[in-house]
């Protein structure tokens, strides 16, 4: 048993014991700045691509060329800030800045428009940023479910059109990367389903009622998940309606897509209009289609194998 005798000096000792050197206080309030380069605590330090198939069909290489080609033509070495979107043809687009290489991205965040692209920026090892850091972007790029002659397009087939637009309107130059099946002279040619629209779970059955009675879509629906009872639930927590409007109304798409998201409880209408400067398209044949917003039309050879 000790006895204070002993105990005291050790208290004693404590007490004088040196602090460790306090960090500088930092204000939760203090102004936000941007960081150029985020910790990359536990990310592997080299870079990986996202492609391991080395078999790719003639359609996959040419969805490769066009995001490759897209890549090239507009990452620029000064760029410090890009959008990374969602869709089959997105992780060619990640390929290619991996191939980059280490010392061309480091001083550059990525920023992701849902699951799958935050997926890939992080398993590439690539610094990953959210948009309320960046709030404006170099480039984005991104996939489509439809593009039609003025480069207006469908978005939202995978449900992350809410985030896209976001980082569409965010950047200062926007591109879409496809395959050709998307390239269409008027929006709702192949893309059946119809305009993915988000909206809050609380809002979404008067939502519907509005879009059969009043805005002319009687086929409208709340898509519905696959391998999970109920709706599909969005990266935001909220619902998905397709809409399915004939050719007619697709034809002016801005006036549809106005008119559905003036509807109270619409978070984002799947419809971007006047945004891209450019599309790429993967072909058949293997070759690209370069669609750009000024009317040029330009082809690609297809990749020498
Ligand atoms: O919500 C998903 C996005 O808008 C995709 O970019 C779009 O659905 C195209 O995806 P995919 O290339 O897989 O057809």
């Amino acid at each position: 048993m000790h006895s204070s005798r002993f105990l005291f000096p050790r208290i004693l000792s404590f007490f004088t014991m040196p602090l460790p050197t306090p960090l500088s206080p930092v204000s939760p309030v203090s102004q936000i700045r941007p960081v150029t380069v985020l910790s990359r605590i536990g990310q592997p330090t080299k870079l990986v691509s996202p492609i391991t198939d080395t078999n790719l069909s003639v359609l996959e290489k040419s969805k490769q060329l066009a995001a490759w080609t897209a890549v090239d033509q507009h990452v620029k070495p000064e760029h410090r800030v890009i959008g990374i979107g969602s869709g089959s043809t997105v992780p060619y687009v990640v390929e290619r800045i991996v191939q980059l290489g280490a010392e061309a991205n480091q001083e550059r965040v990525f920023i992701p428009t849902g699951f799958q692209s935050k997926e890939l920026i992080v398993s590439s090892g690539l610094n990953l940023g959210d948009v309320d850091q960046f709030p404006t972007i170099d480039v984005t790029l991104d996939g489509a479910d439809e593009v039609d002659r003025e480069l207006n397009c469908i978005k939202g087939g995978g449900a992350c059109h809410l985030r896209e637009k976001v980082l569409a309107e965010a950047a200062n130059t926007f591109i879409l990367v496809a395959d050709y099946r998307k390239n269409v002279e008027f929006l709702g040619t192949n893309f059946a389903s119809g305009i993915p629209i988000e909206v809050v779970p609380f809002a979404y059955a008067k939502v519907l009622q509005n879009i059969h009675h009043h805005l002319g879509c009687p086929k409208a629906s709340l898509r519905m998940a696959v391998k999970k009872a109920g709706p599909v639930v969005t990266d935001n927590g909220n619902f998905v309606i397709d809409a399915p409007y004939d050719q007619e109304t697709m034809k002016t798409p801005y006036t549809i897509m106005a008119q559905i998201k003036m509807l109270t409880g619409v978070v984002e209408v799947g419809v971007f209009c006047h945004m891209a400067k450019a599309a790429y398209f993967g072909n058949a044949d293997g070759t690209v289609t370069i669609k750009w917003n000024d009317g040029r039309v330009e082809e690609v050879a297809a990749a020498q194998t």
